[in-house]
């Protein structure tokens, strides 16, 4: 497969960059408004059909049977890991699985304790309160909250200064299942109310060709494991983005050729929408490229880096940066940012003489 060298055109790198090219990105974890609309159809409905993850689905199959078999409501859940992982997917499991209704909010919309007071009066009893971003409620909610799931009761406050009275108000029993990208953010006092925490990691790349089969099932599209294995390489690891890349790959097949998905055309569909076989894009790319190419693999401050490819010091930084660490493609050190020898490798360069990452004798600055 051949990458264009000048990958952002005429105008060098960062001639076409977008005030925030992390929002529509196709391999953002983070959904968009067409992800919303497919991934309900897309969800699997119970544990069973619930892909990878196989400690965190046999703990909460134990938490969730124990519950069923004493007749009682579940103890509450949280599960922490990156965005489009299958939390909001696992929240609708726990409630199916319990034959409980289930109302979705999130941390950033329960601005006020009242917001909560609100949601928490209304529940019917066993009904599961997903709270996605539960580390972004304020800190009043997150009070009040501590009181609702020990205690199942709230105080409302009524009127204001030295006349506002406390009235307690019982709740039904009900299960929280919070979600959160960053376990470590939450107050220690909250995260000790969880009856049960679960981690979730990226999937391997055959767990994810198992999400892609069962997605193209599910969107009639004719797939074979060949094709399959070669989205799910680009998938960063990640549900969400395995099946905006097979949404894409199964139009080209479409357009293009007779509709059936095959290695070689997922392969040539993949690069006309500029996701290379290790699933990084054109920012990805384009930060890698900079790295290696104006400043020798580094060490590059990250201003310079993100001037170099034009964008913001927050978007190199939070969009790009995190996945090309965790491929082991770049480094983050006290002196700058550090190519490996992967990244060299990636792109295809070889390495100047005792430039970072330029081979195994190359000392890499301690991070
Ligand atoms: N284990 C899985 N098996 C099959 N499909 C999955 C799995 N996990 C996630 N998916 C699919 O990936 C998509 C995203 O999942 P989900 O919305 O649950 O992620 P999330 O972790 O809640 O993301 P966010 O934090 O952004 O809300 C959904 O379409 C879902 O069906």
């Amino acid at each position: 497969m051949t990458w264009d060298d000048a990958e952002y055109g005429a105008g060098g790198p960062g001639a076409e960059a977008t005030a925030d090219p992390g929002a529509s990105r196709l391999v953002g974890a983070a959904a968009d408004g067409e992800d919303a609309a497919v991934e309900a159809a897309l969800r699997p409905k119970d544990l069973a059909e619930f892909v990878g993850q196989e400690r965190v689905r046999e703990q909460l199959d134990l938490v969730l049977r124990a519950a069923r078999q004493r007749g009682a409501t579940a103890d509450h859940v949280l599960l922490s890991g990156a965005p489009g992982l299958g939390k909001t997917t696992l929240a609708m499991i726990v409630a199916a699985e319990m034959g409980a209704p289930i109302r979705i909010t999130s941390g950033p919309a329960i601005q006020h304790a009242g917001d909560l007071a609100a949601i928490l009066s209304s529940l019917q009893e066993g009904e599961v309160l997903f709270l996605d971003e539960i580390h972004r409620m304020s800190r009043p909610a997150e009070e009040m909250l501590y009181m609702a799931m020990e205690d199942f009761r709230v105080d409302v406050i009524v009127g204001k200064g030295p006349g506002a009275t406390a009235i307690p108000l019982e709740l039904p029993p009900f299960t929280l299942v919070g979600a959160t990208t960053r376990a470590g953010l939450l107050p220690p006092p909250l995260r000790d109310r969880f009856g049960f925490t679960g981690h979730m990691e990226f999937y391997a790349p055959q767990e994810l060709e198992r999400v892609i089969h069962r997605s193209a099932g599910l969107l009639d599209v004719s797939i074979d494991p060949a094709g399959a294995a070669e989205i799910a390489g680009r998938s960063r690891g990640t549900p969400r983005i395995a099946n905006r890349l097979l949404r894409r790959v199964r139009d080209y097949a479409q357009v293009r050729a007779d509709g059936a998905v095959t290695e070689e055309l997922a392969g040539r569909a993949l690069e006309v929408y500029e996701v290379d076989d290790r699933g990084l894009d054109r920012l990805d790319r384009a930060v890698l490229r900079a790295l290696l190419q104006l400043f020798g693999g580094g060490p590059v401050g990250l201003s310079t880096l993100a001037v170099a490819v034009g964008e913001e010091r927050e978007t190199v930084e939070e969009v790009a940066e995190p996945f090309l660490v965790r491929e082991g493609l770049l480094a983050r050190t006290p002196r700058g940012r550090v190519a490996t020898p992967a990244a060299w490798a990636h792109l295809g360069l070889t390495a100047p003489q005792g430039a970072a990452g330029a081979g195994r004798q190359a000392t890499l600055p301690d991070a």
